[in-house]
């Protein structure tokens, strides 16, 4: 794993977060998108080389409005860039972390993604990001 490549926070509308963020960071987002596959759709920005990702749930079976239910909105994921994400489901496997999806599957901005169950990881939803070439 290299850096952290985004962190995800949980929101439940993404229109007037995007607003908050646009202006705590004078900025707005770079790119919103939708994930059918996770029923999410997102907005991105870039603070420096930070970069947040906002989360909203577009159906209530969604993980977001699992989690909104919950815990409310806040910080929900944090996403690691790596450089293969197979060998590296692999290895953390094999180092006894859950991997909830052993085959990556297509994440939001042209990644590849897998997450590890936050009970392996001290309460922490971690998400594996490799750039799509
Ligand atoms: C892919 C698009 C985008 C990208 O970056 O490319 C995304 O990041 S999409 C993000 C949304 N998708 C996911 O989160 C997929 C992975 N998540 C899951 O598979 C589930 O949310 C899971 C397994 C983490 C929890 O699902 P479950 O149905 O088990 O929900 P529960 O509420 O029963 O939770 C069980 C247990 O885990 C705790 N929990 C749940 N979510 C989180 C979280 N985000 N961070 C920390 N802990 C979490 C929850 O509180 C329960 O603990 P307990 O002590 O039993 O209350
Ligand atoms: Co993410």
């Amino acid at each position: 794993m290299r850096k952290i490549e985004h962190i995800g926070i949980a929101v439940k509308n993404l229109e007037a977060s995007n607003l908050l963020f646009e202006k705590l960071f004078g900025a707005p987002a770079y790119k919103m998108e939708e994930v059918e596959s996770e029923g999410v759709k997102t907005s991105f920005f870039m603070n420096g080389p930070n970069k947040i990702e906002l989360l909203e749930a577009t159906n209530p079976d969604s993980p977001i409005a699992k989690f909104l239910e919950k815990k409310g909105e806040g910080i929900h994921h944090i996403a690691f860039d790596v450089e293969d994400i197979v060998a590296e489901i692999k290895r953390l496997q094999s180092s006894g972390f859950t991997v909830l999806n052993e085959v990556p599957k297509k994440g939001a901005d042209n990644k590849l993604v897998a997450f590890l169950h936050p009970k392996g990881t001290n309460g922490v939803l971690v998400e594996l990001c490799q750039e799509i070439k």
